[in-house]
């Protein structure tokens, strides 16, 4: 007998629980979504979350869902999961996996499949009917990306920060 904890958290609940701590950094007041990049050895290789580029300020590029291109949020934000692997500064991600709290865009899914991360482990997938998913899924696959689903737990976390 060891004496050791046992409602300590999940590897997955650990990784998601970071993804969504990170999406909350988010200003998009429609979507926030977060990711988390974890090594084969279970080490958090980087984190991102949706917002606009470095220099282009939150407070004058605009975050409407519509109107004009110039004038809507699409053009300039960048992704949770491109964040996260422009975020990283160590060198490969080969063999690593993505979590993240909405499903890639086809966008995304090139770049995660050219920095080679092999797995996906996501939660929502509320636009999963849309042609930039559908688009997504056909190259993950074909490119042999694990595609996890989330499985909730259910588990509550309350942080007094
Ligand atoms: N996988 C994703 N990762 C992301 O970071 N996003 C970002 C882009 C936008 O800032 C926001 C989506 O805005 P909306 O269309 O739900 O109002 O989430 C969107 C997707 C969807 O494919
Ligand atoms: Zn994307």
């Amino acid at each position: 007998m060891s004496g050791k904890r046992k409602d300590y958290i999940s590897w997955d609940e650990y990784f998601m629980g970071v993804a969504v701590l990170s999406g909350m950094r988010s200003k998009d007041p429609n979507t926030q979504v977060g990711a988390c990049i974890v090594s084969e050895d279970h080490k958090i290789l980087s984190m991102g979350y949706n917002g606009f580029p470095t220099g282009c300020s939150d407070d004058e590029f605009p975050w409407e869902r519509e109107g004009e291109p110039l004038e809507n949020k699409y053009f300039y934000t960048t992704h949770s999961e491109l964040n996260a692997i422009l975020n990283y500064r160590g060198g490969s991600l080969e063999g690593a996996t993505i979590y993240v709290t909405l499903f890639p865009c086809n966008e995304c899914a090139k770049a995660i499949i050219q920095s080679g991360i092999r797995r996906i482990v996501y939660d929502s997938d509320k636009y999963e009917t849309t042609p930039a998913v559908v688009a997504s899924k056909k190259m993950l696959n074909a490119a042999g990306v694990v595609l996890q689903r989330y499985e909730h737990t259910n588990r509550r976390i309350e942080l007094e920060l």
